[in-house]
């Protein structure tokens, strides 16, 4: 427990100080090449569970310090520590130990007095500090001010779900490659290995437990892939047939340039303009045992990797404020700010206006982010056809909303869609 806490303090403090999560555990794996698998799942837990708790956490300790704690180090190895005292099923008295230790061994020894005594009078006033942080919506919902008022302002009766749902741990979802089995068929072979899942909808299948690839069977012969409900959308709306010419134009790491393969016998490009993500497509690619055009390029600028010929279908799965899959990157809630949307929307406008050419006429482009936010969905959907006088917005098929925001849900991310026909 000592690692987990010492690590996990480490990479939270390195996300309060505006360092992404992944970038902040990878840096802790290279600099701790010793760590077992079982410890840096245990460090990952903990670190993604103080960041998805993290108001209703610093509610707490706010109640606990009698003046604010400036330093960082310190602040995060209470964060940790109060998260695992509320949450976690190890013994109280062992963390507290623990959290003194690491306070000790990480140069915080001067605080290590402190860190007793806030830890011991959580545990006297538990019920009492979780009932008054939850007289503020920070506390409540664990989101910033501006987020919660933007959620409320936008979705007036679907606001605190939302909100509750990024707290969740998110489901491992499977899609299943109908080339290759069933979902009937898949789950009867999850079950022999004791893997308990379910299927809703005949497509995908939800564990019970999220558990390693190398053992789900058959993974490595393509037979499912790993991706949310909500993703797994967007071929279908895509709405591809054998003979057409498709563009990805965003499609690291090639989780819907695989489904597309999956669902029809196209000629597909897919572009990304970051060559280390690129190969993951080709992984992907590869162990779904299907081909494609892999091309490093920039999706607003085809001019330099296009050759001329137009696409029946474009998909533009574009870089976007990720706010709708929050439960998979809790870190995104605390490192976004309000004054970045409109940085994405510009960004995402002028990716639609460079593929829209690109497109042939009675082709369609998808349209597709991973937002709950206005300014990147609904308006920039309506902004498009305003200024394309050959862009139809077609409906969607009815297992989307008709608005094509999908709202996070214990099922699936929140993931806005747009579909468009080229006229003429
Ligand atoms: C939302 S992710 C795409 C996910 C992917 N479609 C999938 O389902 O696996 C967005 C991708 O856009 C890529 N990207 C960002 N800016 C780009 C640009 N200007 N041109 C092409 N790709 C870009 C990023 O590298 C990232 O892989």
């Amino acid at each position: 427990m000592l690692a987990t806490q010492k690590f996990a303090s480490r990479i939270v403090a390195c996300v309060l100080a505006g360092q992404n999560l992944t970038e902040a555990l990878n840096k802790v794996w290279r600099e701790d090449p010793s760590l077992l698998p079982r410890q840096k799942g245990a460090i990952q837990d903990v670190s993604y569970g103080t960041l998805r708790q993290l108001g209703l956490i610093e509610s707490i300790l706010k109640q606990l310090l009698q003046k604010p704690l400036h330093e960082p180090e310190l602040k995060a190895l209470l964060l940790v520590a109060v998260y695992q005292l509320q949450f976690s099923r190890s013994a109280p008295h062992a963390i507290v130990d623990h959290a003194v230790k690491v306070a000790m061994q990480t140069g915080a020894g001067h605080g290590k007095g402190l860190v007793n005594g806030v830890l011991r009078n959580f545990l006297r006033q538990k019920d009492d500090l979780f009932k008054m942080s939850q007289n503020s919506e920070y506390g409540q919902y664990s989101h910033p001010a501006w987020w919660i008022s933007a959620m409320r302002k936008t979705y007036p009766r679907q606001w605190r779900n939302i909100l509750l749902a990024n707290n969740q741990h998110p489901p491992m979802t499977l899609r299943v490659n109908l080339n290759k089995t069933s979902c009937d068929a898949y789950i009867a072979l999850l079950a022999l290995d004791e893997i308990a899942a379910s299927s809703s909808d005949g497509l995908s299948i939800q564990l019970l437990h999220p558990v390693g690839v190398d053992r789900l069977p058959h993974f490595f012969d393509g037979w499912v892939s790993v991706q949310d409900l909500g993703a797994q959308y967007a071929a279908r709306i895509l709405d591809v047939a054998d003979g057409q010419r498709v563009l990805d134009s965003c499609a690291a790491p090639g989780g819907k340039s695989g489904h597309i393969l999956e669902l029809a016998n196209v000629s597909l490009t897919a572009i990304d303009n970051d060559a280390a993500r690129l190969r993951r497509v080709q992984e992907n690619i590869d162990r779904l045992g299907q081909t494609a055009t892999l091309q490093l390029g920039d999706a607003s600028q085809p001019d330099s990797w296009w050759d001329g010929q137009q696409f029946d279908r474009v998909l533009a799965d574009v870089p976007c404020s990720a706010t709708g899959v929050v439960r998979r990157h809790p870190d995104i809630k605390w490192l976004r700010r309000p004054e970045d949307f409109a940085g994405f929307a510009r960004q995402q406008a002028q990716m639609l206006d460079a593929l829209w050419p690109l497109v042939a006429p009675g082709g369609k482009l998808l349209y597709a982010t991973c937002s709950v936010f206005a300014a990147e969905n609904t308006e920039a959907a309506n902004a498009f056809v305003a200024r394309h006088a050959n862009a139809e917005r077609l409906p969607l098929p009815d297992f989307i909303p008709a608005d094509g925001q999908l709202l996070p849900t214990p099922e699936h991310d929140g993931f806005f869609y747009a579909l468009f026909a080229k006229t003429a």
